[in-house]
């Protein structure tokens, strides 16, 4: 689906990218997708949340070596965007009100 997102990145103000944190295979995949996002020009201003999901699920890594792999603390620094990390599980639903949060403070009023 990636190669069609920027159908839909004009006025868009907010953004949430989700990771699958338990499939280490796709991690650098998933990294360089959310790179290409980052730098388009239509997105320099979104709020940007980016979800580890299915942290339900037992991994061999834990969510420190994950986000270290993502290289996610570069990335933050070195975007344009302002950007929020959550873990969650959209099975469980943990980490769904924090979700709900983040959208609602940065809807448009
Ligand atoms: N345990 C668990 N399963 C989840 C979670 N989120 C999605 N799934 C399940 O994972 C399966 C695949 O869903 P996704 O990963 O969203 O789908 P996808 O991105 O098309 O899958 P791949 O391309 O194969 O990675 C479905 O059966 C979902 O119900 C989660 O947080 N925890």
């Amino acid at each position: 689906m990636g190669p069609i997102w920027p159908s839909y990145f004009t006025d868009c103000f907010s953004l949430i990218f989700v990771v699958d944190s338990s499939n280490i295979a796709q991690i650098s995949s998933s990294c360089i997708l959310l790179l290409s996002v980052l730098s388009a020009e239509p997105l320099c201003r979104a709020s940007v949340l980016i979800l580890f999901n299915k942290r339900d699920i037992p991994c061999i890594m834990s969510l420190v070596e994950i986000k270290s792999l993502f290289r996610i603390d570069d990335i933050i620094a070195s975007a344009p965007q302002s950007i929020t990390t959550k873990e969650v599980s959209a099975s469980s639903g943990q980490g769904l009100q924090e979700v709900l949060s983040w959208l609602e403070s940065v809807t448009i009023k």
